[in-house]
């Protein structure tokens, strides 16, 4: 039985680990995934990127005629966009590999992995042991969960496979409206497919904060056919040798809707089961997801997880901060272990119009009773916003008004996903609002803007509600 001083389980965030400080130990990287590289690279982050920028170019010309600019979609070349995508992605891929199989201290496996006991694994016809082992083992999308024709199964695509289909699809019905759903709506409805999204609950979205969700809703529903509070009941033959999906309301009224590709977007769940965790001793919480401390430990010391299988946030950039934990800890002494800071973690969403988000939302602030204050500044009442003519987007501020703390921000229009970045800056080294807001120049006349006058709207609000209050 081959022994090696640490075993990676996940060619994700996983292969990201093994830098040049582990050079001098022989390290196993397991993967059994086809594509190489883990969940962000070959089917998440980066190809969707991919493909939200040409959908943002499509969408330009509803933009550009309200400032006098006559522009016109001619089409998009699905196949060539594909092309280009993953024929920048796949030698990547293919590359990443061959240089790990080249590496003189890592051995790669491409089987799947299962505990046998706490340091020994199988995996496919090899049986290995370590001193230390790194779960980073990520999800994969939720499956319909109803039966469906045979014949059709080639008809139901998740985001694994959906990006490399051969022909863009006329009609798309999208399950779900959380993340996925949001970036796949705006980019198949942008490049020319008709899309309506179902939702079984009667929101978008539904992390956000409830006013950003609604705004979104109303955005999201002008380029999609929009459904809430229905559940998939059926899907089948429809009469045109397309696909029949049939739903469910509450009080158990029928719906059709007709399509040439569903696209499930339901949710993901947690690779764990197959790796025979029990064996290990590894504890496991609900839904799959593995234990772990603040120092992305297990419950046995030796063994350590990260990214989606452990973590409560399913994004790479938390992912790729619980990495950097685990390389430290690995070669750490035990008095030296980090721990992953997971205070302020951002999100954003690459829909139209975009969203991003840190913190909590005044639902979350009015449920634990925290004192705040909330600032709302619209996009078109700054000097670059109303030069866009904007309409709808918006920056929402909360804050602690005891010592000035932000508590939460959330963004909705062009480059929310940018303009958030000095809110996040803010959060994380403690800049009160008044420093962040007059302690510095904000450049004249830029969209940043929104963000300095939503800062200071949140003092003036304040202002106002204390003379309220007399
Ligand atoms: C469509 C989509 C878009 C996304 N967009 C964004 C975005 O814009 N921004 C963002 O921050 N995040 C985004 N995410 C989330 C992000 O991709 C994930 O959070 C991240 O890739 C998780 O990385 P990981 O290292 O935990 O797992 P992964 O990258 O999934 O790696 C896990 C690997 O382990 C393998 N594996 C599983 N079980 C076993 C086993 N038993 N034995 C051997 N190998 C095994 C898997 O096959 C896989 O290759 C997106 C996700 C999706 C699906
Ligand atoms: N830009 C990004 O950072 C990005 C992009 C894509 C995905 N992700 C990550 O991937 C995760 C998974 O994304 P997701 O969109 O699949 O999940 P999600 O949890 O965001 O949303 C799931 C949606 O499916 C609905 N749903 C659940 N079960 C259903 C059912 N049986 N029928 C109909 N609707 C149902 C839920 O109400 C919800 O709207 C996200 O939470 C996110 O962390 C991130």
């Amino acid at each position: 039985m081959q022994h090696f001083d640490v075993a990676v389980i996940g060619s994700g965030s996983g292969n990201s680990l093994i830098d040049e400080r582990f050079d001098g130990l022989q390290v196993a990287l397991i993967d059994d995934n086809e594509e190489f590289g883990g969940t962000c690279l070959n089917r998440g982050c980066i190809p969707t990127k991919m493909f939200v920028l040409p959908a943002d170019f499509a969408v330009s010309p509803r933009d550009a005629a309200r400032v006098g600019v006559d522009l016109r979609l001619e089409g998009a070349d699905w196949a060539k966009m594909r092309d280009r995508i993953f024929g920048r992605i796949d030698p990547i891929s293919v590359g990443g590999l061959d240089w790990r199989e080249r590496s003189n201290n890592v051995t790669v496996f491409r089987s799947t992995a299962s505990f046998i006991d706490a340091h020994t694994l199988q995996v496919g016809e090899d049986r290995i042991s370590a001193d230390q082992i790194v779960i980073a083992t990520g999800s994969r999308p939720r499956p319909l969960g109803i039966d469906v024709p045979e014949d059709l199964q080639d008809r139901i695509h998740t985001s694994d496979d959906i990006m490399r289909l051969d022909k863009q699809p006329r009609r798309l019905v999208i399950l779900g409206a959380g993340f996925i759903a949001a970036e796949f709506a705006h980019i198949f409805s942008a490049l020319g497919t008709e899309v309506t999204v179902i939702n079984r609950s009667g929101t978008v979205l539904r992390g956000e904060d409830e006013e950003i969700s609604r705004a979104f809703a109303g955005h999201l529903s002008r380029a999609v056919r929009l459904i809430f509070n229905q559940k998939v009941d059926v899907v089948e033959h429809g009469p045109a040798n397309d696909l029949q999906v049939v739903t469910k309301d509450r009080n158990g009224v029928e719906y059709v809707y007709f399509a040439d590709a569903v696209l499930v977007a339901t949710g993901r769940i947690r690779n764990s089961e197959k790796l025979n965790l029990e064996a290990a001793g590894v504890e496991v919480r609900d839904e799959g997801q593995i234990r772990v401390n603040g120092a992305q430990r297990t419950s046995v010391e030796h063994i350590w997880a990260m990214g989606d299988v452990s973590s409560d946030h399913l994004l790479k950039h938390v992912a790729n901060a619980e990495m950097r934990t685990v390389q430290h800890n690995l070669l750490a002494l035990e008095s030296d272990l980090v721990e992953t800071d997971h205070r302020y973690v951002p999100h954003a969403v690459f829909s139209h119009p975009q969203i991003a988000a840190v913190g909590a939302t005044e639902q979350q602030l009015l449920e634990w009773g925290t004192p705040h204050v909330v600032s709302r500044q619209r996009y078109g009442d700054v000097a670059y916003g109303w030069a866009m003519e904007d309409q709808g987007h918006f920056v929402k501020l909360l804050a602690d008004p005891r010592n000035w703390r932000l508590l939460g921000a959330h963004i909705m229009g062009p480059q929310a996903s940018t303009l958030i970045q000095p809110l996040i800056q803010a959060m994380s080294f403690g800049l009160s609002v008044p420093d962040m807001a007059r302690g510095q120049y904000w450049i004249h006349p830029s969209l940043p803007e929104v963000v300095e006058n939503a800062l200071l709207g949140l003092m003036a609000n304040q202002k106002r509600e204390a003379l309220d209050a007399r």
